[in-house]
Order: C-alpha cells, then structure tokens, then sequence
C-alpha cells in the first residue's frame, strides 16, 4: 500500500453517518431489550440474586450535590437485615436506577408495584400504587448507595421515597442519547447542507475534525523531531516509551500510542501529560548535547490545558492516582508550578491515594473561596428537604401534610434554583483554574464541562471504546492522542447486526485496492471498529508508535503473544524475562523442604498445559444437567461449563498454595460464566475473595503472579464458540507474570481455527505438557 487515500466526499461522510446511527440504534434496543426481558420476567428475589436490584432499604441521608440534584443515600437498616453489606451487585456510578417501594423488608411480603416510568417497567406486584423515582447512581460504598434524582423529579410532593425501598438497574440511555447528538453534531459539522436554517450555533470545522474524517490530510510533525532534544521528567522510560512522547508532542492533530499488555503505556501517558502540562522551563532546556533549544520552538513550550479521559472511570482514576504521586515541585525558581488536576464525576473505587477524592471536582469546588455563599444556601435546602422526608427533626411522625408540605416544596425550588446559580459560578472558577481535567469520555459531555475547550484530549483505553462517545471529548480539543492496544478486547456490544455493508461500500474498498490507496472513510463494519482502528487503516502504522518492552510477563510467556499478534517485536524487560515463582520470597520455606524435581515442577516452569484430551471430561451446557455432550457442544447460547476441568484447576491451586504462592498472588479465568460459577462454589469456601475468580474479559489490563485458565470447551463436534476470538484468547495469555496454566482439551480446541491451532501447536512444543488423567 502505498499512497494515502483520497480525501472524503460528502457522500463517504454521509455513509458513515448513517452507518453509525443505525448501529448504535440497534445497540440501543438490544440493551432494552435485555433490560425489560429482565425486569419484566424476573421475580424482584431474582433480579437481586443478579446483582441488578437491591431490596429493602431505608434512607440514611437527603443531601443536595452539584447542579441542585437531590443526593438520596440509601443503605441496609438492622431492622431488615442483619448484615449492613450489600449483597454483590452491579451498580456502578453512572447507572440509571429506579426507587420504589419494597413493601416489607427483606421477609415474606411482596413489593408493590412500581409505575412504569423507564424501560422494563415496575417489578412484582402488589398494593397501593406510587410514583417510581428515577434517578443515576452517584456513588456506591459497601454499605451505602447514593442516587441523584433530578430535581424536575423531586419538585412535587408525590415524589416521597418509600420508607422501605428497592433499588432495581434500569437500561442506560443517557449514554446513547449522548452519543447520538454527537453524531448529529459530526454530521452539522462535516455537511453544513444537514444543518437546519434556523440553527444559528456554531460548528466550526477544526484540523483534528478534518484529519479524523479523512477530509485533509495529516499536518508534517513540528519539534520536537529528535528525542534527544526533550528533557524528560522520567529519565527511566525505555527508548520505545520516549520516542511514543516525542512523537505525541510533535503530531500535529492526532496520535496513537499502541501499547500490548504490561508496555507502561500509563507511565507513558503520564510523561505526555507533564511534558504538555509544564513544558520543561527554557532556561533548563539545553538539549543533551548541550546546546541550546531551537528558539521557533517557544509555542511548543507554552503550557497546554489538556483533558484526559478514559472508556472507563477506572482507567480515568488510574491516571488521577499516578498523577497525585508524582514528587511535589522543587522550589527552584526553574522548577514548574503544582499541577492543577480535577476529576469530574465519581471514582469508581475508593482509591490507595486520598488524593483521589480531594481532586474531585466536587470537593474542590466545596473548597473554593466563592463556596461559603452557595454552602448556606446548600445547607438550608438539605435542612428543607430532611423535614419533608421525615429525617429532619421530630422524624417521620413531624413530615408536614397538605398545603405547608406544598409551601416547603415551593420554598425547595427557590434554594434549589438559588443554589444551582451560585453553584455554576463556583464551577466554573474551580474548572478555569484547572490545568488538567479528568474525565470518562462519556462524562466529558456534561453540562459542567460546557463551553470549556482545550488544546489536548487524551483518551486512555481507546480501544476499548465507541468510536461515538470518543467524539464526545474530541469536540473540545484541538488535538488527539489515543492510547490503547487493538489486540486485546474491543468494547462490548450486544447487538449483531445482520445487514450486508452497502454496495457502494464495497464498490469503494475495490477501488481503493485497485489504485492501491489505503482505504478512505468508510462505514463502520460493526461498533467493536474504534476509532484508534479506523485511523490505522486511514493513515497507516505511521500514525502510531508501539511500546515495545514488557515489564509483566517471563520471556517465554510472552513469546506467542509476541510472535503472533506483535510481529515478534513485543520483548521483555531484563527484570521479569527469568523470573518464577520460586523467585518469591513466600515460596521459600517450601523450597527447602522440598526436593529439586518438585520445585521444577510446581514454581519453575513458566507455562504448564494440563492436556485433557482424551479423558472424556466434557463440557456441559449450564443449567441442563446433563454431564454428557457426546452429541455436541449443545445449543450456541447459553454458558457452558466444565467439571471435570475443575477439578483440575482446583488439584493445581492446590499444589501452587501449598507451596507457597498466596491466593492473592493467583488468579483462575475462564471465557465462560458458567465455569465462573461452578470454579467459585469449588474454591471460594478454602480460599477465600483473596484467590480471584472471573472471566477472561473482567481480567483485562490486570495482572497476577500465577494465572490458571480453564478452556471449558470439550465436546464431539469440537465447537468452540467465542473462545476462537484472537483477542479474547491474547488477553488470557497475557495476564500471568510468573506462571500460565493452561487447562484444556487439545482435541476439541485446536479445530477453533487458525489462532487456536497455532496456540495449541506452540504450547504442545514449548509448554510442560502433562495429560490430565495423569495428575
Ligand atoms: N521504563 C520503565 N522501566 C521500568 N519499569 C517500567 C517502565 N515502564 C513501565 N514500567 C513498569 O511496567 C509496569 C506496567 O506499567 P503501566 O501500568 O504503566 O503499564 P500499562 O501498559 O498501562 O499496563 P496495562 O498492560 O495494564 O495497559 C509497571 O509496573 C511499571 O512500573
């Protein structure tokens, strides 16, 4: 391939508009669909049983949080309950939930009915009717659940919160209406003709939109051009992680940091940060020749607001956490100033570092010297609204009835209009005076970040998002730099889309091939193409640089991954390519009991494949009871398991813990959530949450000491379903960072297709190879 593609017709923009629409609407009625299946067809026992309800709750508090919300804290009351912890769940901050009443606590009686306000309508059954609250899970504890309500929500006085309530998970929408207006927004900006008449906003047309779209092509890089003519903060980063910042300074619009499993790619991203942030001081910037920076360079040196986002709040709190521990500013006078960083939205966990919660917006704006005025007000609405919610004084029995109940709510909304403008103006300050704002991509189209622009978005996990809620940060910013590894696994998406890519579609990748140009804009095939994909497609490898070291996993453990996936240009660090499990210092004591071939066996070898095939240890489909699949794998949905499988990734648990290695230095996963289950009844009681237990996709970008992964698939037909999925199976693998298991039935998955037969073909030769029976 040698020339780049021709710029972007209307018509090419069009089609990917539309193309876009129509998959995010049909991914839209997929996640309805599987919510109202849900809410409609499960028992409220049942929905809490799958973590996406939460029964009989009592109101702890009734605050005020930004933007006037009313903030309803529910928890679990001794009366109900004897264990104040939630039960897992699934709520997260940023779901969309629904109170109702639970009628009567945990016990017997059922609930009553909720009025159908969202997707699913009300769960159960049951006596008076009463208005369901609708709000978005703010913040999640152990014990306590925080639910914004909108104020158009708590402005009357229907709007009471049950005295004993239930928490059920409704479908998000928000996300999808705030990606489909981003898409409108791209489709006004790149076709002025779709813009209504009377649309009198602005919608200007910027190099990054242009350079994303294929409409122009990529501007020459400016300095730096050399890596030695960057003074790094970090003077440790390895060659390939310094020319990734050279390269993300110098870009002009856009550029992509592609970073396979345990690169640094956050500690990569952190010097991008800095070095944009508080370009290093003129005064200290000789080169490291020693000779003094090219002067035309003084507009790269000017410090640069930058927001950060991630696809999730994890990645985003990740890189909050690293940049609250960066060592505080020397005082000289070359030194730069303190980073000012603010996290909009909720930490997803409650972080290692404080600091976490004090760069939240909300505390910082709670610390401002403009705050003392709106914190009266704050204060008077709460007293306000504890009355009318029977927490205030005198308790449920002093809840005002008839017209002084309607006063106090018209009392409510002048504190609460009072409060939001005092409150945007404290927002405001606190937000103009932040350097780096920190946000999920999602979150970054909220009302707070509104009107505010930057000179640099970041977006962390790029491949692990929509190429939609991407736009939404990229609106605000001149420039792009995306970071994430499209080896590993895409964005979740429920839908299947069965349709044919358009003719014309097709049409133009024929052309493109025949001029042998890269493709141009094209609609997407499916929502799992991102962004950081379609650019490489568009502009080349040249768009990108790849962090070529590995700090994780023992040499032998990456070589496949490498090889296969990384064109052989994955290698790993000095400091891990030998290391074992014999090297931990837990291991110890075991050792010196132990004789040599012993040790080799269970903390020497860094890849051990547990062969099962042949032994008859087939899978089943989950719930059917049935032990023997020797017709087949069975129906395609469903989650299978596997027992006797199990059976041996318990035996070599065993066997690791014994000798030494900690539950919490080991981690079993498998593709199938059924397994999960049956492995977790099976080692959950011994070892305890210590010993992690999931699947293959909730493990990615973690890591362990010893890893365990269980196959599943063993059947006659020899399917294998989405094992076969490259980047699935290039997760597992490279998780481990002493010692990978695999448990497996060679017969069966070497027919899942290529990538699965070369990784079996690999293993068989590189592997200790052990048959199962034998163990
Ligand atoms: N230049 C370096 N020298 C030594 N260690 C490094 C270097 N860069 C990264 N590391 C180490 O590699 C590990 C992974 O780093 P980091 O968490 O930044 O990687 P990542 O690529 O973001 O991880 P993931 O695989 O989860 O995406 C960390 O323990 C980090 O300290």
């Amino acid at each position: 391939m040698s020339s780049s593609h021709e710029p972007t017709t209307d018509a090419q923009l069009h089609a990917f508009i539309d193309r876009q629409r129509a998959l995010l609407q049909l991914e839209r009625d997929a996640e309805i669909e599987r919510s109202s299946l849900l809410l409609t067809n499960c028992s409220p026992k049942l929905l809490e049983q799958r973590g996406l309800a939460l029964g009989a709750l009592g109101t702890a508090s009734v605050g005020v949080g930004l933007g006037g919300k009313t903030l309803v804290e529910l928890e679990r009351p001794s009366a109900w309950h004897t264990d104040a912890v939630f039960p897992p769940h699934s709520f997260r901050p940023g779901d969309i939930a629904r109170i109702e009443e639970n009628a009567a606590g945990s016990g017997g009686k059922k609930a009553p009915k909720g009025k159908k306000t969202g997707a699913g309508g009300g769960t159960g059954g049951g006596e008076k009717s009463m208005k369901a609250i609708e709000g978005v899970v703010y913040k999640v504890t152990d014990t306590r659940i925080v639910i914004a309500l909108d104020p158009s929500e708590t402005s009357s006085e229907d709007a009471e919160i049950p005295e004993c309530a239930r928490v059920v998970k409704l479908a998000n929408s928000v996300t999808y209406d705030r990606m489909d207006k981003t898409i409108d927004q791209l489709e006004k900006t790149g076709l002025p003709s779709t813009r209504k008449a009377d649309d009198k906003s602005s919608y200007p047309l910027t190099a990054l939109t242009r350079v994303l779209l294929g409409i122009s092509p990529r501007s020459e890089p400016s300095s730096p051009a050399r890596v030695e003519e960057i003074q790094f903060y970090d003077p440790s980063l390895n060659a390939s992680q310094k020319e990734a910042v050279r390269f993300a300074l110098s870009a002009g619009e856009v550029a992509c940091i592609h970073g396979p499993p345990g690169t640094g790619k956050t500690h990569t991203l952190i010097e991008i940060i800095r070095q944009l942030a508080s370009p290093p001081s003129s005064s200290t910037s000789l080169t490291s020749t020693g000779t003094p920076s090219n002067p035309n360079q003084d507009q790269e040196k000017k410090p640069k607001r930058i927001l950060v986002c991630g696809a999730s709040n994890l990645a985003v709190d990740n890189i909050l956490e690293r940049l609250l521990a960066l060592p505080a500013p020397t005082s000289s006078a070359a030194a730069p100033a303190k980073l000012t960083a603010t996290r909009i939205g909720h930490p997803a966990r409650v972080m290692a570092h404080e600091g976490v919660l004090e760069a939240t917006l909300e505390v910082r704006a709670g610390r401002s010297d403009q705050a003392a005025l709106a914190k009266d007000v704050k204060a008077e609405l709460e007293a306000t609204l504890d009355v009318l919610s029977g927490k205030g004084k005198g308790g449920a029995k002093a809840r005002p009835r008839g017209a002084e109940r309607r006063k106090m709510w018209d009392e409510v909304k002048a504190l609460r209009k009072e409060y939001r403008q005092r409150e945007g103006g404290v927002v405001r300050a606190v937000l103009g005076e932040s350097q780096i704002v920190l946000a999920t991509c999602h979150s970054a189209g909220g009302r707070q970040l509104r009107n505010h622009s930057f000179d640099v978005v970041i977006i962390d996990e790029a491949t692990q998002a929509m190429e939609a809620v991407c736009w939404v940060p990229i609106f605000k910013a001149q420039k792009l730099i995306l970071a994430g590894d499209p080896m590993q696994l895409p964005p979740t998406i429920l839908s299947t889309d069965k349709s044919k890519v358009s003719k014309k579609a097709k049409d133009g990748k024929v052309a493109d091939r025949k001029a042998k140009r890269r493709p141009g804009l094209r609609p997407p095939r499916s929502l799992e193409t991102t962004l950081f994909d379609r650019l490489e497609r568009m502009y080349g490898p040249g768009i990108k640089r790849l962090l070529n070291v590995q700090y994780r996993m023992h040499a032998q453990i990456c070589a496949f991954p490498s090889a296969t996936l990384y064109a052989s240009r994955l290698k790993s660090a000095e400091s891990v390519s030998a290391h074992l499990l014999s090297d931990l210092p837990g291991t110890r004591a075991w050792q010196a009991a132990s004789d040599a071939e012993s040790i080799k066996e269970v903390l020497g070898t860094p890849i051990v494949f547990f062969d099962t095939a042949g032994c008859e240890f087939y899978e089943r489909l989950e719930g059917s009871g049935d032990n023997d699949t020797k017709g087949g794998g069975g129906a395609e949905e469903g989650s299978k398991c596997n027992e006797n499988e199990a059976g041996v990734v318990k035996r070599w648990v065993e066997r690791l813990v014994e000798a030494g290695v900690l539950p919490s230095q080991i981690a079993v996963i498998t593709p199938y959530q059924a397994q999960v289950t049956l492995l977790t009844s099976l080692l959950r009681e011994t070892y305890g949450p210590e010993l992690e237990i999931g699947t293959v996709d909730g493990m990615q970008g973690r890591e362990k000491e010893a890893v365990v992964i269980s196959l599943v698939r063993s059947n006659e037909k020899r399917e294998v379903g989405f094992l076969k999925e490259k980047r699935r199976l290039n997760v597992a693998m490279t998780r481990a960072k002493r010692h990978l298991c695999v448990v497996g039935d060679s017969d069966t998955v070497q027919h899942g297709g290529p990538y699965l037969k070369k990784w079996l073909t690999w293993l068989e030769a590189n592997a200790d190879v052990r048959f199962a029976e034998l163990e």
